[in-house]
Formats: structure tokens, sequence, C-alpha cells
């Protein structure tokens, strides 16, 4: 003889009436197959958070297990791309009829591309922290991709300032002279008493967030990174040589920004592509000059798009 179990959440009321915004689970763990364009497909360790809305007042609850077996399903026997994550959107909504009618998921994890070293040769890891939502609303859906890309930003200002010392200290060692020896100036230049200051610069990061279509299935994640540290030129370096290191510095010196250069120059360039729907992007200087952060923020400013 079996003994029915209780079921609370079909069977009791709630004590106390009310519909409410998100139910669901946070912080899942599970390893995810990605499809990510022009890469093979790969697995990631990620961190899921599922909801569906309870627009029902009187029901107890929602039915977590059938979000969490629907992840598991999706972990096991599928891949993550565009049409996989709607097709699990509409599974939490269909395994809620009379529950719900909005869903939400988010997947995050860090998505570990293979970066070239800038003279040597050398290739090496990089990871990039990389976020995926989607959400149902009443039918209406939205995807988004969001991917933090490190860099590093020299300061223009300080650049300037340290440029002026240098003329000043120049001025100081060679005014007295009435000839100059070209040796003598090119040795100079190669003191630490020639360059007298250096400009400060810092890590910086670029997280930029686009929403995505259906004309879009595999994750454009490659895409994305190769866009952003085109345009800043000063990506964060993985395997580096001593010629790496000059080039970067060169790099560096060459472009020179402020975190509204840096926002400038990526807006410019994603409002160059036609592939997202919108995008929103957030640049972080940690300074090292301060103790707190530059930042600034843009968005493609479509109507009734992201806001800043
Ligand atoms: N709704 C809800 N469930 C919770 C919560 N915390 C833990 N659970 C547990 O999630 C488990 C799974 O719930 P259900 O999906 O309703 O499980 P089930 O009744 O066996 O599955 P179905 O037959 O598909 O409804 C239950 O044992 C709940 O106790 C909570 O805060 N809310």
């Amino acid at each position: 003889m079996t003994t029915s179990m209780p079921d609370i959440a079909n069977h009791t009321t709630a004590q106390t009436e009310g519909t409410l915004d998100w139910v669901g689970m946070s912080n899942i763990e599970m390893p995810i197959m990605v499809a990510s364009k022009g890469e093979s497909e790969r697995m990631v360790s990620a961190h899921i958070d599922a909801f569906v809305n309870l627009k029902d007042a009187k029901a107890k609850g929602i039915h977590m297990s059938r979000l969490y077996l629907l992840i598991d399903e999706l972990s096991t026997s599928n891949v993550l791309n565009y049409q996989s994550l709607v097709s699990l959107l509409d599974g939490f909504i269909s395994s809620h009829q009379e529950l719900s009618d909005q869903a939400k998921v988010q997947f995050c994890f860090d998505y570990h591309l293979r970066r070239k070293s800038l003279i040597s040769g050398k290739e090496g890891w990089k990871a990039y922290p990389v976020t995926l939502t989607g959400n149902l609303n009443q039918g209406k859906l939205t995807i988004e991709l969001t991917i933090d890309v490190p860099y590093s930003s020299t300061c223009p200002c300080s650049a300037a300032l340290a440029r002026q010392l240098i003329q000043k200290a120049f001025q100081d060692k060679f005014a007295q002279q009435s000839e100059l020896a070209l040796t003598d100036v090119h040795e100079w230049l190669g003191t630490t008493e020639g360059i007298v200051a250096t400009p400060h610069s810092q890590r910086s990061v670029a997280e930029v967030k686009v929403k995505l279509n259906s004309s879009i299935n595999d994750f454009p994640i490659t895409e994305i990174v190769d866009l952003v540290e085109g345009s800043l030129k000063t990506p964060v370096q993985a395997a580096v040589k001593r010629e790496d290191e000059q080039e970067f510095a060169r790099l560096n010196g060459q472009n020179l920004m402020f975190c509204e250069d840096a926002a400038r120059r990526l807006q410019h360039s994603l409002n160059q592509t036609d592939q997202f729907d919108d995008f929103w992007l957030r640049i972080n200087h940690l300074e090292s000059l301060h103790a707190h952060d530059a930042v600034s923020v843009t968005t493609k400013g479509i109507e009734n798009g992201y806001q800043p």
C-alpha cells in the first residue's frame, strides 16, 4: 500500500492572500553547454536564477521542482542558445497554468576565450563574466546578453601633466648648454630623471548589455568581446613577453582615455552594427588616483528602450 504524501502547494490555500511579482530559486549551480557564435559548444559552470510570478492570490505557492527539472533537462540533454532559452521560459509558464503568466531566468558564468598576445604570437585564456537573461511577460519576450570586458585606461590629464614635468626636466638639464649632442639627449631620455613622471592608469571594466532577437541563435559572445577590445585598444593581456608589454605601453600611450572617451568609443562601435535591438553600457575606471571609481553610462537611446 502506498501512502499518499501531503501536497501543500496544491491542496492548501494561502494564509494571507496576495499576488507576488516573482517566486523561484536563486543561485542554482549546474553545468550548462553554451552555444556561442564561432566557438565550439562549451560547458560552463553556471549560477542560475529561475522565477515565475504568482498571479493567484489564494494559491499557496508555485511548484519549484517543475522549474528546477526544466533547467536540469536543459543541462543534461540540450544546449543553451536563443531558442532553448525561449523554450525554457515557455516551459516555466506552461508548467504553472493558472498560477503564472510571467517568467524569467538568468544564467551567470565565466566564458573562457583564447586571446592572442600583442606581438609575440603567444596565446592565453581570458575569462569573461557573462550573464544571459530571459524574460517572458504575458507573451512579450526579452533576451539579453551582458559581458564584462576588462581593459586598461591611462588618464589623459595625468599624461599631459607628466609631459609638462618631462619638458621642465629637459629645460633644467639642457637649457644652459649652447650645443645639444643627440647622444646626450638620447641617453638622458632613457633614465628616470629624463622621464621624470609617468601618468597613472588603471584596470577598467566595460559592462556591455545587448538586447538580442531571434535572428541570432548562438550567442555573440566572442563578437562583443572583439568589438569592445577592438574599440578600446588596450585589453587586459593573458600571456605577456617583454615585446608584448612594450606594445601594451605604446597602446596605452596612444589611447589615453577618460571614462567618457571609452563610453563614446563603444557607443560609436555599437551604433555601427545593427544586429542588436538595443544596448546599454557602463564604463568603470577603477581609479588608481582615487579610492573611488570613475563611471559613465549610456544606451542606444531608442524610444521605450534601456534607461541609463
Ligand atoms: N513553493 C515553495 N516550495 C518550496 C519552498 N521551499 C521549499 N519548497 C519545496 O519545493 C518542493 C517541490 O515543490 P513542488 O514542485 O510543488 O513539488 P511536487 O508537489 O512534488 O511536484 P508537482 O507534483 O509537480 O507539483 C516542495 O517539497 C516544497 O516544500 C518555498 O518557499 N515555496
